[in-house]
């Protein structure tokens, strides 16, 4: 099972420009998580921070009880072996075809003999339908095939953490839907946690177990993916429906008397740019048949049921209209009635601020919860 990493106050700025501050989150161990953001919030700024490759003014980073803030240079070594990643470009070496791409991090990190070395590079190769590709040079190939190299080589020290920027950009729909698969897929081969930054709708819809949005220097939301997919919060609606009616702008921020414009031309019957009001908790993709089941979902299910009644409405309902007879029996009352809530006075980091309604259950004893809510809101 993969890695869990307990982030907690993240703070980064270069020079007086703060990128983000007080990130709180943890990737739960096996599962596949999203950060979302529009461009230039500092999304592949967090990807660098979790490996140590550019260093946070303040707060966690906790990778099997080592804080990757503050541990020796010695100790960051050891960590980042753990690391799987994979670069917006691919980071393939031009000069080398991919079968010595996917060989380097083997040569470079470990004492294999040649021998071993092929079996492990075929192995990834086959894992991201690469084989009969391995002599191509990656100028010679396409850019979804360049990603999947890099994907193939991210995977040969056999990571627990696996980090991807971007896995879409510069792909078209479809391969962008076949290199969700795969990255489900080897989830599910492997069960490392994974996290993914993109702003590809589609992607974040269907992949993730969990997605978290940063937008004006903060961590707005992380949680459970019914907890976004049903979100009133207009920057998180906004996003996922790729909208130009919201909170932002063509630069990042927008101000009041733009969005009063926009909201005014858009009532008036122009198009607001998005595509239709896609609503609700759309259908995860599965494992391809054959591949057997996904570790990391029997927990993440398992976590998200003990949290269930610290959740929004609509959550625990998407929560709930996913659940097949067998997860009914096993939850039992757990997966009956939706607990109606309402927002903490005192909102705690970790319990999302909300409490239920009835007062019946104690909110210090609820197990703590992904879920956060937005600054101020609710
Ligand atoms: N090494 C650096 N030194 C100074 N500023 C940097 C550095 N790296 C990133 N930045 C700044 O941090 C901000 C966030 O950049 P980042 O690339 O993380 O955004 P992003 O959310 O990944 O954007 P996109 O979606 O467009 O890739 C940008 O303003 C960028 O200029």
């Amino acid at each position: 099972m993969g890695a869990e990493v307990v982030v907690e106050g993240l703070t980064k700025s270069f020079g007086r420009q703060t990128i983000w501050r007080d990130v709180t989150l943890t990737l739960p161990p096996g599962e596949v998580s999203v950060m979302l953001g529009p461009s230039g919030t500092g999304k592949s700024v967090f990807l660098k921070s979790m490996i140590g490759l550019l260093k946070p003014d303040r707060g966690r980073c906790e990778i099997n009880g080592v804080d990757i803030v503050t541990c020796s240079e010695h100790k960051l070594y050891e960590i980042r072996k753990l690391f799987g990643v994979l670069f917006q470009d691919g980071a393939l070496f031009g000069s080398m075809n991919l079968y010595d791409n996917v060989a380097f991090p083997l040569r470079e990190h470990t004492k294999k003999s040649e021998s071993e070395i092929r079996k492990v590079v075929f192995e990834k190769l086959d894992m991201t339908g690469l084989n009969g590709a391995e002599k191509k040079l990656p100028g010679e190939i396409s850019g979804g095939m360049r990603k999947r190299a890099g994907l193939a080589r991210a995977l040969v020290l056999d990571p627990e953490i696996i980090l991807v920027d971007e896995p879409d950009s510069g792909l078209d729909p479809v391969r962008t839907s076949y290199i969700s698969q795969l990255l489900i897929d080897l989830n599910t081969q492997i069960d490392a946690t994974i996290l993914i930054v993109s702003h590809n709708i589609n992607l974040a819809r269907t992949v993730p177990d969990n997605i978290g949005m940063l937008f004006r220097r903060e961590l707005i939301m992380f949680g459970p993916r019914e907890v976004l997919l049903t979100s009133e919060e207009p920057v998180v609606k906004q996003f996922l429906n790729g909208s130009r009616i919201g909170p932002i702008g063509m630069s990042e921020e927008k101000d009041e008397a733009t969005m009063a414009a926009e909201q005014a031309q858009v009532d008036a019957g122009h198009h607001d740019g998005g595509t239709d009001d896609v609503r609700g908790v759309v259908p995860q993709i599965q494992p391809t048949p054959g591949l057997g089941e996904r570790a990391g979902v029997r927990r993440r299910l398992d976590r998200v049921m003990s949290i269930l009644h610290t959740l929004p409405p609509a959550a625990q309902q998407g929560i709930r209209d996913s659940l097949t007879e067998e997860d009914r029996a096993r939850y039992g009352a757990g997966a009956g009635a939706t607990t109606a809530l309402r927002p903490s006075p005192h909102p705690r980091n970790g319990d999302g601020g909300w409490q239920p309604a009835s007062g019946d259950l104690n909110v210090a004893e609820l197990p703590t919860s992904n879920y956060r809510e937005p600054r101020g809101g609710q």
